[in-house]
C-alpha cells in the first residue's frame, strides 16, 4: 500500500489552518492558514454595519467554509500528495461556538430575513452576552439540586450552548422559532462536508451539559427555566450524539470540487480543538495536563472517576480518549491579554524601538521583561481581562494591576501579565491536584509555547513543574487529522483507535522547561498574595468590578 496521509482542519478565533500529515510518524508535510475574512465580528454586523452590544462576538459560518477552499488544495499542492492518498479527514474547533440553522442546514444569517438580525449569525466561543441567562441557570440547577450541575464545577458557563440559546429565545423569540437546529460550528462544517448532520459526544458533554448515560437535563428542568425550552434537547437540540473518532460519512461530490479531495475521502465527526490537541502530544494515560496555550488556554487533563472539582468546566466520559473520564478547565483570556497590552497600553516609544530593530512589539518587551528576576518589577496582577473561566466562573470579573509606581515600566507590566496567567493555571492545577484528579506532567501546544520561552520558564516555576512541549506548530489539527485516520480505518492505511494513532503519530520535543529552584520559592510567594486578591475580588468581599460593569452597562445604555 502506498504512503498514506490524512488531514487535520483547525478552526480557531482569528484563522483557520489546514495541515497534511503523514500517517507513519506525524509528520507535518504541508500547512496553511486562512485568516477569517471577517474575523471576529464584535463591534458591527458586516451586512448591515448594525451596532453590536458590549460583550458581543459572533463570526461568519462563510468563512469557515473558506478555510476548506483555500487551505485544503494549498495544502495538497505544497505537498505534492495525490487526494487518492489522503485516506481521512479531521477538524477540531473553538467551542462552544454556535449557530441556528434552518430545516436545510443553511445559516439563518444567509438568508436575508435574518441578516440583519445579530442572533442569526455564529456566536463564537467567547460570546460573553448570555450572562444574565447563564446565571438564571446556575441559580435554578441549585435550588432543584440537578445532578448536572457539580459535573461542570457548579457552574454552567455563559459561554455555553444552553445560555446562548436562551438568550436568543429571549432577545430574538422570531429567530428562536425560526431555527430548526441549534447546532455547534464543529458539527455544521462536518454536515456541509458529508451531507449528515451528527452531533459529537465531546462537544455535547462539555457544552450542552449531556450525559453518556444520563442523556441532557430533564424536560423539567428546562421548563422550569422557560416553558419555552421544555422540548429543546428533542426539538432544537435533536441529533444522533456520536463518539470521537466516528466517522460522519464521506466526502460528497461538491466538497470534492471545492476541496481538491476525492469524493468518499472518510470525514470525522467534529472536536474541539484543545481536546484534538490531547493525544496529538501523545497522551493517552491519566496524570498528564496538556495545555493548549493560544488566545485562551484549555487545560486538558483524563481521569479514571467522575470526581467533583470546583470551577472546572466539565467532565465527560469519553469526552477526550475514549476509554477516560476527562476533564476540562481554562483561563478565558491569555494570548488576548498580551496582545491587549500591545495594541492598546504600550506607549508609542516601545513601537518605535521594536520598528527599529525589526522585531514586533511582543518580542521587544519579552527580551526585557527577561532581565527581571522574579519579584522584581513590585508588580501582580488578576488575569480577568476576559473574565474567570475556572474555580470562579464568572465572565463579570475584570483586571486588576497592583503595585504600579512612577517608574513601572512597559516591560514590567508586560511580564507581569505573563505571570499572572501562570498564576490562573496554577490555581486550576491546585484544584485538580488537590482533588483526586492528579497531576503529575504538564504538556504544552498552541501558538505561545512557539513564541515566548520566557512565558514558558514562568510557567514551569509558578506551577513548580517540567512542561513538555509538543513538537508540532499545528497541534490541534495533528490531532484532528488523527481522528480522520481512525474514521478511515486501518484497512484503508489508518488507525483503529486513537491511542494506535497517538503511538504512532504524537510528537514531544526533547528540550523541555524546567523550574528553577530560586524562581519557584519566590513565585510561591507571589502565588499566596495572588491567592489573596484572588478570592478579595472574586468570592464576594469586594464586588467593585461587578458595580463598576453594572455602571457602565447601565451609562452607556
Ligand atoms: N511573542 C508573543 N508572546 C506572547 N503572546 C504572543 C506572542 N505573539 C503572539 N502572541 C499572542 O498569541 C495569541 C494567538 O495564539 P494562537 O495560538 O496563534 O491563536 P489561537 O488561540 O487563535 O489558536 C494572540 O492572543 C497573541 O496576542
Ligand atoms: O473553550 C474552548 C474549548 O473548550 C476553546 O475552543 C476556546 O478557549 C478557544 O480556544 P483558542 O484560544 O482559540 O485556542
Amino acid at each position: 500500500m502506498s504512503h498514506k496521509y490524512a488531514i487535520g482542519v483547525d478552526y480557531g478565533t482569528q484563522s483557520g489552518r489546514a495541515v497534511l500529515v503523514d500517517l507513519t510518524n506525524g509528520h507535518e508535510v504541508a500547512d496553511h492558514v486562512t485568516p477569517y475574512p471577517h474575523g471576529v465580528i464584535d463591534e458591527t454586523l458586516p451586512t448591515s454595519g448594525k451596532q453590536l452590544e458590549h460583550d458581543w462576538a459572533l463570526q461568519h459560518p462563510g468563512d469557515y467554509i473558506e478555510v476548506l477552499r483555500r487551505s485544503i488544495p494549498a495544502v495538497l499542492a505544497q505537498s505534492g500528495v495525490s487526494p487518492a492518498d489522503v485516506i481521512g479527514l479531521g477538524i477540531d474547533f473553538t467551542a462552544c461556538t454556535m449557530l441556528p440553522v434552518d430545516e436545510r442546514g443553511t445559516p439563518l444569517c444567509f438568508k436575508p430575513e435574518w441578516s440583519d438580525n445579530p442572533h442569526g449569525w455564529v456566536k463564537l466561543w467567547k460570546h460573553h452576552a448570555a450572562q444574565d441567562e447563564a446565571d438564571r441557570l446556575n441559580a435554578m440547577a441549585a435550588q432543584r439540586g440537578e445532578k448536572f450541575l457539580p459535573r461542570y464545577g457548579g457552574k454552567i458557563s455563559s459561554e455555553w450552548m444552553i445560555a446562548k440559546v436562551w438568550q436568543i429565545a429571549n432577545e430574538a423569540p422570531d429567530v428562536y422559532d425560526a431555527s430548526d437546529l441549534f447546532t455547534e460550528a464543529t458539527d455544521w462544517v462536518i454536515s456541509q462536508l458529508t451531507g449528515n448532520f451528527v452531533r459529537n459526544s465531546c462537544t455535547a458533554g462539555y457544552k450542552s451539559i449531556w450525559h453518556k448515560r444520563e442523556g441532557y437535563p430533564s424536560s423539567d428542568f428546562f421548563k422550569a427555566l422557560d416553558p419555552r425550552l421544555e422540548n429543546l434537547t428533542e426539538t432544537k437540540l435533536r441529533g444522533d450524539i456520536v463518539p470521537l473518532g466516528t466517522k460522519a460519512g464521506e466526502l460528497t461530490e461538491e466538497m470534492a470540487k471545492l476541496t481538491g479531495l476525492n469524493a468518499g475521502t472518510a470525514i470525522a465527526v467534529g472536536n474541539v480543538d484543545a481536546h484534538a490537541a490531547v493525544p496529538a502530544v501523545g497522551v493517552v494515560t491519566p496524570g498528564k495536563l496538556v495545555m493548549a496555550m493560544g488566545t485562551s488556554i484549555c487545560h486538558m487533563l483524563l481521569g479514571t472517576e467522575e470526581v467533583e472539582v470546583e470551577g472546572m468546566c466539565g467532565v465527560v466520559e469519553d469526552g477526550i480518549i475514549p476509554g477516560y473520564l476527562g476533564y476540562e478547565a481554562g483561563q478565558s483570556a491569555v494570548g488576548d491579554i498580551f496582545e491587549w497590552f500591545v495594541e492598546e497600553a504600550v506607549p508609542a516609544y516601545v513601537k518605535e524601538a521594536a520598528g527599529k530593530e525589526g522585531v514586533g512589539v511582543h518580542q521587544w518587551l519579552t527580551e526585557r521583561a527577561s532581565a527581571y528576576r522574579p519579584g522584581e518589577t513590585g508588580l501582580l496582577a488578576l488575569d480577568w481581562w476576559n473574565g474567570n473561566r475556572s474555580v470562579l466562573v464568572d465572565t463579570n470579573l475584570t483586571g486588576v494591576i497592583v503595585g504600579f509606581s512612577l517608574l513601572t515600566k512597559p516591560e514590567e507590566v508586560y511580564r507581569t501579565l505573563l505571570e499572572s496567567t501562570a498564576f490562573g493555571t496554577r490555581k486550576i492545577i491546585d484544584a485538580f491536584h488537590h482533588n483526586g484528579v492528579p497531576v503529575d506532567e504538564v504538556y504544552a501546544c498552541g501558538g505561545l509555547p512557539q513564541r515566548n520561552r520566557l512565558l514558558m520558564q514562568i510557567y514551569a516555576d509558578v506551577t513548580n513543574r517540567e512542561i513538555k512541549i509538543a513538537d508540532s506548530k499545528q497541534t490541534p489539527a495533528v490531532g484532528a487529522a488523527m481522528f480522520g485516520a481512525v474514521a478511515a480505518g486501518s484497512a484503508k492505511g489508518g488507525y483503529d483507535s486513537v491511542v494506535d494513532a497517538a503511538k504512532a503519530m504524537a510528537r514531544v520535543r526533547e528540550e523541555t522547561f524546567k523550574p528553577i529552584p530560586e524562581n519557584v520559592a519566590i513565585y510561591d510567594k507571589l502565588y499566596r498574595e495572588y491567592g489573596e486578591l484572588h478570592d478579595y475580588f472574586g468570592r464576594g468581599a469586594n464586588d467593585v468590578m461587578k458595580r463598576l460593569k453594572a455602571l457602565k452597562d447601565e451609562t452607556s445604555r
